[in-house]
C-alpha cells in the first residue's frame, strides 16, 4: 500500500489516508452563513476520497472577515449552518476540520476576483481594522488598522474560545487555528506588523504571547479526544529566514507543551517585499526540519500536486499529512487518481461504492 494511503490516528481520529483538503477561502457567505454553494463544495470534495477535509478560513467575528464573503463562526445560526457539512464529509468517510481565523490588518478587503484590495474607505461594506499596532501590511492593502487595546486583546481571544465551542458543538473532529499568511495570529508574531512596547511587543516571547494564550484557552474547551492543530506562518522568505525559523520552532516546541497535537508549516505573508520561491513542494524541507526539531506532527502545502511526490513525503517522513489546495479544485476526486497513479489494488474504492463498484471493473485510459 503506497504510504500515501496508509491510516493515520490522531488523539481519538482516525484518517483513512494521508491526504488533506487544505482550507481554501470561498468567499460565498452571506453574513458568514454557509450556503448552497459550501454544501455541494465540501460534499463533493469528501467524497473524493481525502482523509480530512478542512473547511475555509472562519471568522471568529464580524471584523475577522478577510472578505465580507467569508464564514464565521461568531454566532449560532452560522454553526447551524455548518452542522450539515460537519455531517456529510464524516458521512463521506473523512474527518471534518475547519479553520477558524481573525485576518487582522488584511480585513476588509474585496474578494481575489474583485480587487483584492482593501474596501475603499467611503464602501459601506468595509469596516474599521485591528492589529496589534497602527501598521499597515502595504502594497494591495494599505489601510492603516487601529493599533489593539488590551480589552481588545482580551476579547478576540475570547471571540477564539467561543468559536471553538461553536465547531466543537457543530461536530468538527478537527481544529486549525489560523496563525499564518499576514492575518491577526501572524501579525503579532512578526516584527513587521507587532511594535507594541506592553507585554504583547518586543521579545518573541511576548510577540507570541496571544498566540499561546490564545491556544491554551482553546485546548480547554477543545476535546481532548480530537485533533487541534494551527497553521503557522514560520518563514518569510525576507532575507531573514534562519532567525525567523528558529524563533517559529522555539514557539512550535512551546506550543506542543500547551498541548497542540499537530502543526501545519506555512508562510508569514507579513510584508509585501517578500521573495516566494516558488516551486514543487518549496516548502516540504521546511517542513520536515520543523517536524525533526519540534516533535510535532505536521503538513505542509504549496504546489505539491503529484501522486509520486506526495507519497514520497510520506515515505520519508518529511510530513504525516499533505495538504493539497488547488489540485482539487482541479479535481474534487484528485485522491482517486493519486491511487490509480500509485496502482493501489483497489483504487476505485478510494470513492463511494454508487462511483466505486462501476469504476473497479472500468477501463479507462
Ligand atoms: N485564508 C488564507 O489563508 C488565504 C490564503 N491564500 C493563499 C495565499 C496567500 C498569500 C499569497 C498567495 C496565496 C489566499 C487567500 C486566502
Amino acid at each position: 500500500m503506497p504510504d500515501l494511503f496508509t491510516p493515520y490516528t490522531l488523539k481519538g481520529r482516525t484518517l483513512r489516508n494521508r491526504i488533506a483538503v487544505s482550507p481554501m477561502c470561498q468567499y460565498l457567505a452571506v453574513d458568514g452563513v454557509a450556503g448552497d454553494w459550501h454544501n455541494v463544495h465540501y460534499a463533493s470534495l469528501a467524497r473524493g476520497g481525502s482523509g480530512l477535509v478542512v473547511v475555509e478560513a472562519t471568522a471568529v467575528s464580524p471584523e475577522g472577515r478577510i472578505t465580507p464573503g467569508c464564514l464565521g463562526l461568531w454566532n449560532d445560526a452560522q454553526a447551524e449552518a455548518l452542522r450539515p457539512i460537519a455531517r456529510a464529509i464524516r458521512d463521506a468517510g473523512a474527518v471534518p476540520g475547519i479553520q477558524i481565523a481573525h485576518a487582522g490588518r488584511k480585513a476588509s478587503a474585496n474578494r481575489p476576483w474583485e480587487g483584492d484590495d482593501h474596501i475603499a474607505a467611503d464602501d459601506p461594506r468595509g469596516w474599521e481594522t485591528i492589529s496589534p499596532s497602527a501598521i499597515p501590511f502595504g502594497a494591495n492593502l494599505p489601510k492603516v488598522p487601529r493599533a489593539m487595546t488590551p480589552e481588545d486583546i482580551t476579547r478576540v481571544r475570547q471571540d477564539f474560545v467561543a468559536s471553538a465551542i461553536r465547531a466543537r458543538d457543530a461536530g468538527f473532529g478537527w481544529l486549525m487555528l489560523h496563525f499564518a499568511h499576514g492575518y491577526l495570529g501572524q501579525s503579532f508574531l512578526s516584527p513587521y506588523s507587532n511594535q507594541r512596547t506592553d507585554l504583547y511587543g518586543g521579545s518573541l516571547e511576548n510577540r507570541a504571547r496571544f498566540l499561546l494564550e490564545t491556544l491554551s484557552e482553546v485546548r480547554a474547551v477543545w476535546p481532548e479526544d480530537r485533533p487541534l492543530s494551527a497553521r503557522l506562518g514560520m518563514i518569510e522568505f525576507d532575507g531573514h529566514d534562519e532567525e525567523t525559523l528558529e524563533d517559529a520552532i522555539t514557539l512550535a516546541r512551546h506550543f506542543r507543551t500547551l498541548g497542540l497535537d499537530f502543526l501545519d508549516v506555512s508562510i508569514g505573508f507579513s510584508t509585501p517585499e517578500a521573495k516566494i520561491p516558488w516551486g514543487p513542494a518549496f516548502m516540504a524541507p521546511i517542513a520536515a526540519r520543523v517536524r525533526r526539531e519540534s516533535g510535532l506532527p505536521v503538513a505542509t502545502s504549496w504546489y505539491i500536486s503529484k501522486p509520486e511526490q506526495a507519497s514520497s513525503l510520506i515515505a520519508d517522513e518529511s510530513l504525516d499529512l499533505v495538504m493539497l489546495g488547488r489540485p482539487f479544485l482541479e479535481n474534487p476526486h484528485w485522491p482517486y487518481a493519486a491511487a490509480r497513479a500509485l496502482g493501489c489494488p483497489d483504487a476505485a474504492h478510494v470513492l463511494p461504492e454508487p462511483y466505486a463498484h462501476w469504476l473497479a471493473r472500468y477501463r479507462s485510459e
